[in-house]
């Protein structure tokens, strides 16, 4: 289980009276993920249950969760299906648990769907643009903590872990990702704030209804083209090969599309963008794998996924942003 906290249902008893929430009666860990602590948190006010979810989070300070979790908020208002953070009576979104920042948010119904197919691949690329178009008017920004700044810091981290044909990969894509990143075509791509991280583990669904997009927690200001980079990199490939799924792309662009058309300018950068998306998710694999941090049961993800990833991007043309 990816609990790095321990926290007991007594600890929560006394820190949940700061919330409008009543009583906690059950606490339960959640196996996956491997950011965060979390934890399903059943509260009863008046005889009535309600379950949320609680994190305390591992890696981001308080100066940092606003962000993530005014940005829910403000989503959450404008009808984007995410879970809304619970304020304390004093009104504030995030509040220590164990000495880490802790923060309590409801809980959505459903599961992640695992096996995509065409149809949800729609529903999550028409939920993406309509998040992008709601973020517009955020006021809060902050950088894409896991851009090329964060690639410039965990290269040479990884590097002494490589093999001569990683290396070469690696110190070939972060100097092709320079360019793209320098260039006017980069700077004129529409952009705002993006989830960063949505795969198919960060959605959930009830049959073909999607009930929400949640872990924001690497959320940040970038351009909109590289979240449907990452989005499509995750659900439209076929997990063995990486080899893009026409049907699952066409489905998910297309609805994208419908509610947020893209611009020659995104059809340009389209194939940097899905390379870009690769790379951040290969470096922050292997960071993650050579670099592990404690927990009571911890299973890293596999970086040579992406690293398959970005080498089909490189080798292959990007399907058609639209028509
Ligand atoms: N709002 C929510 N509603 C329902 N379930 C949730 C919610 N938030 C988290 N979960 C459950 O908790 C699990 C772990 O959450 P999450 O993915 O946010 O963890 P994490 O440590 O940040 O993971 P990672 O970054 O590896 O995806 C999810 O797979 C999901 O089952
Ligand atoms: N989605 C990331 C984990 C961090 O949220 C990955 O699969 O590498």
């Amino acid at each position: 289980m990816a609990v790095f906290t321990s926290v007991s249902l007594d600890d929560v008893q006394a820190w949940i009276a700061q919330f409008p929430l009543g009583d906690a009666v059950a606490l339960k860990g959640i196996a996956s993920g491997i950011e965060n602590s979390n934890f399903f948190l059943t509260t009863e006010r008046d005889g009535q249950r309600t379950d949320h979810v609680l994190t305390i989070f591992e890696n981001l300070g308080f100066e940092q969760l606003p962000f993530y979790l005014q940005l829910m908020r403000h989503l959450a208002s404008r009808g984007v299906l995410v879970p809304a953070p619970v304020a304390t009576h004093a009104g504030e979104l995030c509040v220590p648990l164990h000495g880490k920042p802790a923060a309590i948010v409801s809980k959505l119904e459903g599961s992640s769907q695992m096996a995509p197919g065409p149809v949800h691949c729609a529903a999550v690329g028409a939920m993406l643009a309509k998040m992008h178009l709601a973020g517009q008017d955020f006021p809060l920004h902050q950088p894409n903590l896991r851009g090329i700044a964060w690639w410039h810091e965990a290269t040479p981290a990884v590097l002494p872990h490589l093999s001569e044909l990683e290396t070469r990969l690696l110190r070939s894509e972060i100097h092709y990702q320079e360019a793209f990143h320098g260039s006017d075509l980069h700077k004129r791509l529409p952009h705002g704030p993006v989830h960063a991280d949505l795969f198919r583990n960060n959605v959930m669904f009830d049959g073909e209804r999607l009930t929400g997009f949640f872990d924001f927690y690497f959320a940040g200001c970038d351009t909109w083209l590289f979240d449907v980079a990452v989005t499509v990199n995750d659900w439209c490939v076929d997990l063995d090969t990486g080899v893009l799924d026409e049907a699952r792309v066409r489905a998910m662009l297309d609805a994208y599309h419908a509610v947020r058309p893209f611009t020659a300018d995104e059809q340009a950068g389209w194939q940097c963008s899905l390379r870009a998306a690769a790379l951040r998710f290969w470096l922050s694999r292997l960071y993650d794998l050579h670099r592990p941090r404690e927990a009571e049961i911890l299973t890293p993800h596999d970086p040579t996924h992406f690293e398959r990833i970005l080498r089909e991007r490189v080798a292959h043309p990007a399907p058609r942003l639209f028509a």
